[in-house]
């Protein structure tokens, strides 16, 4: 028996959605194991570090739902990572933004693993493959929006977990699925579509089981 895939969430209740769309089969003789385990890059990279530590398991998905930026990724749309990027590490200063890799301590990039990555946007031919940010805190303005999307280019999603799974990963092969809840830019909370991106979030898991299960 192959080692199970891992599917990390923020909430339970992305958890449950990732769960919905799994064969139930699966899931009873744990080829896949699915947990929550918190909201920000800390939590997650703590909470997946946890996890690998008690068990073995053949790859690390990064899921849950995110922020899309204007032009890039809809709401309600699904989105792969080539590469997971930690956004908000590095420092500040009068010239702008300095990424860690410009302060010579490492990276904030991570790239997503080739195969898993290839296999998955086979399994979900409809979705957008592009840079997803982590970020600690979720932009609320779009000033901010505007800026990470000048930065980043490549950026189609923003989110508060993937660096930190992929950090944890330390090597085994890593993506990051999220599907689209609201669009990045002035905080409005209440028009967030949390239940439609839940739902795109149980389709996804579907096809993430046919290509990785
Ligand atoms: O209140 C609920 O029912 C509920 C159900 C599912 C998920 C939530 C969350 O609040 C999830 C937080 C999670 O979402 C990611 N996220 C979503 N949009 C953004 C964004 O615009 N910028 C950054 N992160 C975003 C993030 O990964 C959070 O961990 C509530």
């Amino acid at each position: 028996m192959p080692d199970p895939l891992l599917v990390v969430t923020a909430v339970a209740a992305e958890a449950d959605a990732v769960r919905a769309g799994a064969d139930p089969r699966h899931l009873d003789a744990r080829q896949i194991v699915v947990a929550p385990v918190g909201v920000g890059p800390a939590a997650a990279a703590a909470g997946t570090a946890r996890l690998l530590a008690t068990a073995r398991y053949r790859a690390v998905v990064s899921a849950g739902i995110a922020g899309g930026f204007a032009g890039r990724a809809p709401v309600g749309g699904t989105v792969l990572a080539a590469r997971s990027i930690a956004a908000d590490l590095g420092a500040e200063s009068p010239a702008g933004f300095l990424a860690i890799e410009e302060l010579g301590f490492g990276t904030s990039v991570l790239p997503a693993d080739p195969d898993l990555l290839t296999r998955l946007s086979t399994a979900l031919p409809g979705a957008i493959v592009g840079d997803v940010l982590t970020l600690a805190t979720v932009t609320g303005t779009a000033a901010t929006a505007t800026a990470l999307a000048e930065r980043h280019p490549g950026a189609v999603a923003e989110a508060m977990e993937g660096f930190g799974v992929a950090v944890a990963a330390a090597g085994l092969p890593f993506a990051e699925l999220r599907t689209i809840s609201n669009p990045i830019g002035p905080r409005d909370r209440g028009s967030w579509r949390l239940k439609e991106a839940l739902e795109a979030l149980s389709t996804a898991s579907a096809a993430l089981w046919k290509s990785c299960g």
